[in-house]
């Protein structure tokens, strides 16, 4: 069965057997007002009850919505089999906001530092899933949201249909009306899936999260590493960045584990001659067992990366709604306790 808020209009006048007109006209009332089909302007009826037989319901229940002192606002969601995922409100600029939205509940990957791998994977969600954080968090808001990104649970890159499906809602000129170019869809190096993902042509902006330079640190941070090696992710980033351009690296710091000079030094070793930007963000931690670096130990890696990466830019990012856990890496579904 289809879900209304699950595709493209073009997606949805080939599933349902309309005219492209139409299911702008239909995408437009769901996506773009967060209505109903049968809101729908200029749809004859018989159309809309053709689609209507094919569709089935479902929406995200809200648990809880926390607000964090710097503005960012969680959001604690159900699906409609009671599995749980978060989103995140980020303010820009005081005058947009940029949803974070999962792919997936928990996530296989089991990455050190982050609270979703310790969560495993419940599912991978629906495109529709997908789609409606960004209509729930769009409707709870009077700000207009300008971007989304891919970096709430899960592994985006393991949900590659439902994933490309959803983005290409948000950016539906009669869908969401988000630029694709502000969707960032971040993988922490399914390589398979990047090399699809540049054969296919997409401009949504490809983010990867390397976090270490030296593959036996990168094994002990990240498992993804074992199946998928620094120097086979290094060459498809290469490749991407031959298409597309700059590639989106994003780089969590540890404080007395990635951040000494030779992790600059192999970084730069590494990315040598391909276009990158690289964010580094200092790891929240969930578990107790990381540091983010101090002032003056950011200044020192910052340093080296600028020796080490000449020309390339560095840009430090910050991961806001750590006091309600909304940060990057707090994700876990938990309601708040009181
Ligand atoms: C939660 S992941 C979701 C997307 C995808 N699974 C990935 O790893 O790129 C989004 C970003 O958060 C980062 N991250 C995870 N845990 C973190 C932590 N404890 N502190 C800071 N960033 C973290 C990841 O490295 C990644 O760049
Ligand atoms: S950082 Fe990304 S890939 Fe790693 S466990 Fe968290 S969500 Fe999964």
């Amino acid at each position: 069965m289809l879900h209304l808020a699950g595709q493209d209009s073009r997606g949805l006048a080939r599933k349902a057997g309309i005219s492209l007109d139409d299911a702008r006209r239909i995408t437009g009332a769901v996506i773009g007002r967060g209505g109903s089909l049968r809101e729908a302007r200029n749809v004859r009826r018989e159309v809309l009850d053709r689609v209507a037989a094919q569709t089935t319901p479902g929406e995200l229940t809200r648990i809880e919505a926390v607000d964090a002192q710097d503005g960012f606002r969680k959001y604690l969601l159900a699906l409609p089999d009671g599995a749980r995922i978060e989103a995140v409100r980020i303010p820009l600029y005081d005058t947009h906001h940029v949803v974070c939205v999962s792919s997936q509940a928990g996530c296989a990957l089991g990455c050190t530092f982050c609270a979703t791998g310790e969560l495993g994977l419940t599912r991978s969600l629906r495109s529709w899933e997908i789609v409606a954080q960004v209509l729930h968090v769009r409707a709870d808001s009077t700000r207009p949201v300008t971007g989304v990104v891919f970096m709430g649970q899960g592994e985006p890159f393991l949900n590659y249909d439902a994933v490309l499906e959803a983005a290409y809602a948000l950016c539906d000129p009669a869908g969401g009306r988000i630029d694709a170019r502000r969707i960032s869809i971040s993988t922490a190096g399914v390589v398979p899936m990047i090399r699809r993902y540049t054969a296919e042509g997409h401009k949504f902006r490809l983010c990867v999260s390397l976090t270490a330079a030296i593959p036996w640190k990168r094994r002990a941070l990240m498992p993804v590493e074992q199946g998928f090696p620094l120097d086979e992710l290094v060459d498809a980033i290469r490749e991407h960045a031959a298409v597309r351009g700059r590639v989106t690296l994003e780089y969590v710091m540890i404080a007395g584990v990635n951040v000494g000079p030779e992790d600059a030094a192999a970084l730069g070793q590494l990315l040598s001659g391909i276009p990158v930007r690289l964010n580094p963000i200092s790891v929240n931690d969930v578990t107790g067992r990381f540091r983010p670096p101090t002032e003056a130990e950011w200044n020192l890696f910052r340093d080296a990366l600028a020796r080490e990466l000449p020309g390339q830019p560095i840009v430090r990012r910050y991961s806001g709604g750590q006091d309600e856990h909304a940060a990057c890496g707090m994700l876990a579904s938990r309601a708040r306790e009181r």
